[in-house]
């Protein structure tokens, strides 16, 4: 056992990671003698609402599912939705029931994180945006936040383990500690060891703001590491004042001293709306709580058909549904066994068949699709 709180892989799989009145229930069903074969589908929103979000977690979703005797449907990942579901899985329910809080739990919480990155990343689509928000989140979760932030549009990482976990490096440079280890006044000390002490192929970005006026470090840091690629500003909320004006500043410094090719990199607080602000005074940004805290989406698992008899609910709709894309952005929500609009993509496609995995999970494929279907709906293009 491990010594930390953490729910194991293993209880995952085998349906450990429910509420308990999942394993209630199929002591009622097994008492019962009753397994009924049903549709249910995996829901936020009923009706589209134009409030776009990106589907991640499918990956964790399928591997939560494999095995069962079911057959599985779901939007790929990266794809936007605004309504109807998102996922569907035809089966004996018994033999999925204990899954529904796990697999709601996978994709809530990392197409949350995905939406985030994307609205982020829509913000400065020329800039480099990257993940560095784990430090606020359970460390059990590094690779889900990171994974997301990559199928978000995001373009690195900075959790190794996460990292390791879905076949990405890390990326990062310094944090302050590195600069105070060296005492104040010292800050070349600080960025020449670095400089001195790392791998070539990790870009020579030094922190300009720890002790002195960035302007003023900024231009210490490019005397004193000749290959400099880049400065970041990470004034803290107290000392910030003008935020653009201070990048402003140090871009035009830096100018000024033959170093246009210093880029530089702005951290702490980023949201869209502050992209939006800098990035044209900006090369970089790296966002945290925006992206790691985003609340988890609020997908319901729901049963749409019973032994092929349209069932549900009050306040969801009944029969099997499949979803389209038509190419003026529209999401469009039909039953299955319908015509869909014209010209309409159907984006439920098959996840599972019979328990087994059909589908190959691309994190960079997700992340084009995110970003190409972001441009379609609009989602992020203020
Ligand atoms: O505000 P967020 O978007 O969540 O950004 C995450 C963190 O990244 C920056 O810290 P930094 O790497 O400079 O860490 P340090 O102050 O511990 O050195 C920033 O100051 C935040 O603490």
């Amino acid at each position: 056992m491990s010594s930390f709180d953490i729910v194991p892989p293993e209880a995952i799989a085998e349906g450990r990671a429910t509420d308990a009145y999942f394993d209630r229930t199929v002591e009622a069903l097994d008492h019962a003698d009753r397994n009924p074969h049903v549709v249910a589908e995996v829901t936020a929103d009923q009706f589209p609402t134009g409030e776009f979000e990106a589907l991640a977690g499918v990956k964790d979703a399928a591997h939560l599912l494999a095995g069962l005797p079911l057959d599985a449907y779901a939007l790929r990942e990266g794809q936007l939705f605004d309504g109807g579901p998102v996922c569907r899985i035809e089966g004996p329910y018994r033999d999925f029931a204990v899954y529904e809080t796990a697999l709601l739990g996978f994709l809530s919480h990392a197409s949350a994180a995905a939406t985030s990155a994307l609205r982020a990343k829509r913000a400065a689509p020329d800039a480099q945006v990257l993940s560095f928000g784990t430090r606020h989140v359970h460390p059990a979760i590094g690779a889900m936040v990171e994974r997301s932030a990559l199928i978000g549009g995001m373009d690195g990482i900075s959790n190794v383990a996460g990292g390791d976990v879905i076949d990405r490096e890390a990326g990062g440079t310094m944090p302050h500690a590195l600069v105070i280890a060296f005492g104040k006044g010292n800050q070349a000390d600080a960025w020449r060891a670095f400089d001195e002490a790392v791998a070539p192929e990790v870009p020579r970005i030094a922190l300009c703001d720890t002790y002195s006026d960035e302007t003023d470090e900024a231009i210490r840091a490019a005397e004193t590491i000749p290959e400099l690629d880049g400065v970041r500003i990470d004034t803290t909320g107290s000392r910030r004042g003008n935020f653009r004006h201070i990048l402003r500043e140090v871009r035009w410094e830096l100018d000024a001293r033959g170093h246009e090719d210093v880029a530089v990199f702005a951290s702490g607080g980023i949201t869209p709306e502050t992209i939006r602000e800098l990035r044209d005074v900006a090369d970089g940004f790296g966002v945290g709580s925006y992206v790691s805290n985003a609340d988890p989406v609020d997908f319901a698992l729901d049963i749409v058909e019973v032994e092929g008899e349209p069932a549900a609910k009050r306040g969801k709709l009944s029969g099997t549904k499949q979803v389209y894309r038509t190419p003026d952005g529209g999401h469009h929500v039909g039953l299955a066994d319908r015509e869909g609009p014209d010209d309409g993509e159907p984006l439920l496609e098959p996840l599972l068949e019979d328990g087994e995995i059909v589908r190959e999970f691309e994190i960079e494929a997700a992340g084009q699709r995110a970003l190409e279907d972001a441009e379609r709906v609009g989602l992020g293009a203020e």
